[in-house]
């Protein structure tokens, strides 16, 4: 049953609060159960029928009787009141357990997606469409907490079903079974719904991530879209797409609003029917039909709402789908496991690439091929090579981002495995061409790197990294960068990117490409302060341009994803 799916979300959470909303869903149940019941001696009493011993009155009247209560309209009055007020409670508790639930769940969920997707390798990572998990995190999850919500209320009603059922058979077992009858005739009518549900469920999953994608994409190209003047066309696609969105909603609201159009027909003819026979075939006594006409009038909307909740939860289950096949890909595709506080590698003698290969995946087709070069500690090493020519993926293995097809790394005589990857990376600064800056001050992107510097070491950064710009901006340090950096220029934000690289005191430095944005007063600026730390830490610059390169103590040229040190 697709509503125990996302109950046993629940479940895995929280085995606790679960069983709390099962027993006050339960307890629920029952204290209206036993409140429809007593209205039947009520009843009885309104219509002055004396009760017989034989009725249904009776035999109420008797069971209150059972528990030291008097048999009076008085005092029945009064535990139906009191039923119906220790129910509000019970609902109130349900309500708040239910919500405080599904909320953690949320989130728990989102942080999981999150935190695995942060955990994932690189090379796993390269290959997704950074949209779809947007989408994944914001409107999958979203609409997975809908089925939370849904399945609860599912589980609540089929539990106020099952009552209401006990409650008319102890009325009138034939009458309950021609009820049970109809209700299975009904259910299997309604049964195309269904899958019609599940198909618009798929189809709205996959209109969620397009219109994510053209978001993403039209925002983040918004400066070429103006300047081609293809606002237009953005609109047009996104128009669309809404528009496509707009129908997918439509179809289900359509078939799920025809189900109940036609269960409204079927229901008032079926009450007709029931109340003939109850009366003309049955005799039924009137307080008992009255009764099963009321739990019937209750049963029917709720019947015909877990009719459109496992619509609501058949469209729900492609998000889930979804995010359980990222969260087992994520897994399969993990990184090296967190193992809390490790201390930074050292890095006193050499950097050993020994025969490394590594292909992105595409058959034959090798970004490195059979390397094996050694970069020395404290030294500086410059790597050139053509565009393409695998000069960003050399520099990924080093890091340990990628992991070589073939052969191995060696940090000082140790190889470089899952174990100590992450120590490594923490004693690496690396500093990329397209550098990434926070929506934040300068300080807040500084402090990134190392959360405990104080003004003091952060100037010094910024002037090893030849920013000293910064100190003339009116709010210098406290300077707003804009999204991604956007209100500094390029060379300004590589300055700041570097300078935060510095303030973390790698082992490693790792600047790949990251003067190609400044002007040559500014590169010259950098290498002279990058020449200061010259023996201090092991550099490795990666750039085509000459002033970069010519203090290095090492060229390495890399050509077709093989490298030759000269
Ligand atoms: N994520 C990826 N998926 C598939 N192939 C990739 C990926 N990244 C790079 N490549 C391929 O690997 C090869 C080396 O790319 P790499 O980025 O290392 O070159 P590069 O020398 O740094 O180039 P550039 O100077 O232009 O930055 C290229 O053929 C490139 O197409």
């Amino acid at each position: 049953m697709i509503f125990t799916r996302f109950l046993s979300l629940l479940w895995r959470h929280s085995p606790r609060k679960t069983a709390l909303i099962f027993a006050t869903t339960t307890l629920a149940g029952l204290t209206e159960g036993i409140g429809l019941l007593l209205l039947v001696p009520l009843l009885a009493s309104l219509q002055s029928q004396s009760a017989d011993s034989g009725g249904m009155a009776a035999r109420v009247g008797q069971m209150v009787q059972q528990f030291g209560v008097p048999n009076t309209t008085k005092s029945i009055v009064m535990i139906f009141v009191g039923l119906v007020a220790l129910r509000a409670i019970i609902d109130y508790l349900r309500s708040v357990v239910s919500q405080r639930i599904q909320l953690e769940l949320m989130d728990d969920l989102r942080s999981q997606t999150f935190a695995a997707l942060l955990g994932a390798q690189w090379k796993w990572l390269l290959g997704l469409r950074k949209s779809d998990h947007t989408s994944l995190l914001l409107n999958d999850i979203a609409r997975i907490s809908q089925g939370l919500s849904v399945s609860i209320q599912f589980l609540v009603n089929i539990v106020r079903l099952a009552i209401y059922l006990l409650v008319a058979a102890a009325l009138s077992v034939p009458m309950t079974a021609v009820a049970l009858l109809v209700g299975v005739i009904a259910a299997l009518l309604l049964r195309k719904q269904h899958s019609r549900a599940g198909q618009l469920g798929r189809r709205l999953n996959n209109a969620h991530k397009v219109m994510q994608q053209i978001i993403d994409e039209g925002l983040g190209g918004i400066k070429l879209t103006k300047i081609l003047g293809n606002e237009h066309r953005h609109r047009q696609v996104m128009e669309q797409i809404m528009q496509n969105l707009r129908d997918q909603r439509l179809a289900f609201t359509r078939v799920n609003a025809r189900a109940g159009a036609l269960f409204q027909v079927i229901i008032a003819l079926f009450l007709a029917g029931f109340l003939i026979i109850g009366l003309d075939y049955l005799t039924l006594q009137m307080e008992s039909l009255l009764i099963l006409v009321l739990i019937l009038a209750r049963a029917a909307p709720m019947f015909r709402k877990l009719q459109s909740d496992i619509n609501i939860l058949l469209h729900a289950e492609p998000a889930l789908d979804s995010l359980s096949q990222t969260l087992s890909q994520a897994d399969q595709h993990q990184d090296t496991p967190d193992q809390g506080a490790e201390a930074p590698l050292a890095l006193n003698h050499t950097i050993r690439l020994k025969n490394i290969s590594f292909s992105y995946g595409h058959e034959g087709r090798y970004a490195l091929r059979d390397i094996t070069l050694d970069i020395p500690a404290n030294k500086t090493t410059a790597i050139k090579g053509a565009s393409g020519s695998g000069k960003s993926t050399l520099a990924d293995m080093i890091m340990g981002l990628l992991t070589p097809d073939t052969g191995e790394i060696t940090i000082d005589g140790q190889e470089l495995t899952s174990a100590n990857r992450r120590a490594w990376r923490q004693s690496i600064a690396y500093v990329p061409q397209d550098v990434f800056l926070f929506h934040d001050s300068i300080r807040n992107n500084l402090l990134w790197a190392r959360m405990d510097a104080d003004d003091d070491a952060l100037e010094q950064a910024l002037r090893k990294a030849a920013a000293e710009f910064v100190f003339d901006l009116p709010d210098g340090l406290d300077t707003v960068v804009g999204d991604g950096g956007i209100r500094l220029s390029g060379g300004e934000r590589q300055r700041i990117a570097l300078a935060r690289a510095m303030l973390n005191a790698p082992k490693l430095l790792i600047l790949d490409e990251a003067t190609s944005a400044l002007d040559l007063e500014n590169e010259l600026r950098i290498r002279d302060s990058i020449q200061t730390l010259h023996g201090d830490l092991t550099m490795i610059i990666i750039g085509h341009r000459l002033p970069t390169l010519e203090n290095a103590d090492q060229i390495i040229t890399v050509d077709a994803g093989t490298a030759t040190v000269g």
